[in-house]
Parts: structure tokens; sequence; C-alpha cells
């Protein structure tokens, strides 16, 4: 049995995560952390996420939801926190999945930091669906070359903080790199007398509204034909399966940062 804490258990991911590893033959909840002064601390986890008891009570902080020993951390909250927790799971020697978005630079030298000392598996999205898509993407650019127009197109509901995604900026940047091109070409908005559409240019745009769990389209524009590469994600189950597929490959490795690639066993595209 693979001994595991889920933190954020009250939200969307957290609940997701906390009933898949609850029905999973493999994995036990172990530990599951909420915010600080929220009314789900002290209560069962799986009672605050509104899925039914799991035998473990939510409490307010990453250090003591492992008092009791874990083998692997499934963080799904923000980057900031991810940080901190990853710093968390250094120190005690757990290993660490991280599907958090919106890292800085800075943020991302952290946890490469912390990988230092205990394996984590960190990823924009979870999917092997998507992970399958970011792959391709990168094979289509390679292979249409620099006649075709680039461009991310994103979707996400209402409450989602950061944009671009997480898995658009993944993108942009894998489809970067099989074009020779760099940073300066994303162009993430466009307002006003833009003129032309410079050849180097990759277009990332952003929806945000109602529901909707995730989507992402890489459009490559030719002269007299179009591809579109699309991934919907219909619920956050794909996510949360994948993040347990990272969690038992990861549980036990040597300290490293890893990538959904690398636990999928693709070749990395960037
Ligand atoms: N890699 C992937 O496959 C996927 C990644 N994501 C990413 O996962 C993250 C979470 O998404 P989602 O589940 O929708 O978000 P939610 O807001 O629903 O969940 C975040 C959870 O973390 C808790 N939390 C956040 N900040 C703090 C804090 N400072 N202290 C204590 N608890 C905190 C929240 O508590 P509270 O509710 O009290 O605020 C909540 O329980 C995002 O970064 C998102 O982009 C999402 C889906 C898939
Ligand atoms: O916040 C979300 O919901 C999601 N975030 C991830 C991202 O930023 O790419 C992945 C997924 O699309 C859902």
């Amino acid at each position: 049995m693979i001994r595991t804490v889920i933190t954020g258990s009250t939200g969307r991911m957290g609940s997701t995560l906390l009933r898949l590893t609850h029905e999973a033959g493999d994995l036990r909840v172990v530990g599951a952390t909420a915010r600080p002064g929220s009314a789900a601390v002290g209560q069962d986890a799986g009672v605050a996420a509104r899925l039914g008891p799991v035998g473990v009570l939510a409490v307010d902080s990453l250090e003591r939801a492992l008092d009791a020993g874990a083998d692997v951390v499934i963080d799904f909250t923000s980057a900031e926190l991810s940080v901190a927790h990853a710093k968390v799971c250094a120190a005690r020697g757990v290993a660490l999945v991280v599907g958090s978005t919106g890292f800085s630079p800075e943020a991302s030298a952290a946890l490469a930091e912390s990988a230092k000392a205990v394996p984590i598996v960190a990823a924009p999205n979870m999917s092997v669906g998507v992970n399958l898509v970011i792959r391709m993407a990168a094979e289509l650019a390679r292979v249409l070359g620099p006649g075709f127009d680039v461009e991310v197109l994103e979707a996400h509901h209402r409450m989602k903080k950061d944009a671009p995604s997480g898995t658009a900026l993944r993108l942009a940047d894998v489809l970067a790199e099989a074009l020779g091109r760099t940073q300066e070409d994303l162009a993430f908005a466009r307002h006003g007398q833009i003129g032309a559409r410079p050849a180097r240019e990759i277009g990332v745009q952003t929806l945000r509204g109602g529901d909707v769990v995730g989507e992402h389209t890489v459009y490559f524009f030719g002269e007299g034909e179009r591809i579109e590469l699309t991934h919907r994600a219909t619920n956050r189950d794909q996510f949360a399966a994948g993040a347990l597929r990272a969690a038992r490959w990861v549980a036990g490795r040597a300290p490293g940062l890893h990538d959904m690639a690398d636990v999928l066993g693709l070749q990395r595209t960037s």
C-alpha cells in the first residue's frame, strides 16, 4: 500500500484525488489538509469534501498530515503553497506529485531545489491524453515547419486563477522549441492596429467562463488548409488518474525533478 497524503482536500482537484485514492486498491489515504481556520479542519476529510467518510481527519498543515508517516504527497493547490509543501517533503524525505500551475521562474527554481532531496513529479496537466497531444503538437510543428501560423487557444471555468493555463504555456514552449522560436515570439494578447501577423509569432489566447473543465486547441493555419489539435476534458477524473499514476511511479524513487513524460515513458519535448 502506498501511503498517500492529499493537500487542499476540499478543492476541485483535491476532492477528486481524495475519492480516487480512497477507491484505489494500491493506495491508502493517510492524511489530508485543508486551509487553516476552515470548517473542514478536524472533520473527516471525505465528509468535508462531500464524498462520505474516508476515515482520515483533515488537518491544517502538511507537517501534521505527515506525522503518521507517508510515502507520497499529491498536491494540487497553488504554486506558492506547492513550493512550501515541496520544502516540507524535502525535509521529511517524502516523494511529491505537484499538479499546481502558475509557477514563476523563482517558484520553479525553488521546486527544483527541493527535488535535489526527494523525487518530485510536476506537470501542468496530468491527463495522459493531454500529454500525448503535447507530443503530437511538437511533431506537427516540426514536420509542417515555418509555412504554418501556429496559435494556442485554451478555455477554463470562471474560477481559474492563472492565465494562460499551465498546459497552454507548456504547449507554447514545445511549439517554440520545435520551430526554433523564443519566448519573445509568444503573443499573449492582440488589440488595436497590430499590423500583419509576424511569421515567427505563436499566439496564446485565453477564454474563461462557466464550468469549463479544461480545453486546449493548437491551430496550424496554412495556405488552403488548417489543422486543429484539440483536447477537451469533461470531468477532472483523468487529471486525478494521471496524478495517481505519477504517485505510484515516484514513490520510492531517487531524488530528481520529473515530468509526466517520464512517468508515461514518452520522450521529453522540452
Ligand atoms: N496538473 C493538472 O492536471 C491540473 C492542474 N490543476 C491546477 O491545480 C491547482 C488547483 O486547482 P483547483 O483544484 O481547481 O483549485 P481549488 O481552488 O478548487 O483548490 C485548491 C485547494 O488548495 C487550497 N489552498 C489554496 N491555497 C491555500 C493556502 N494558502 N493555504 C491552504 N490551502 C490552500 C484551497 O483551499 P480553499 O478552498 O479554502 O481556498 C483548495 O482546497 C491549480 O493551480 C490548477 O491550475 C487543475 C486541474 C488539473
Ligand atoms: O485550473 C484548472 O482547472 C486546470 N488547470 C490546468 C492548467 O492550468 O493547465 C490543467 C487543466 O486544464 C485544468
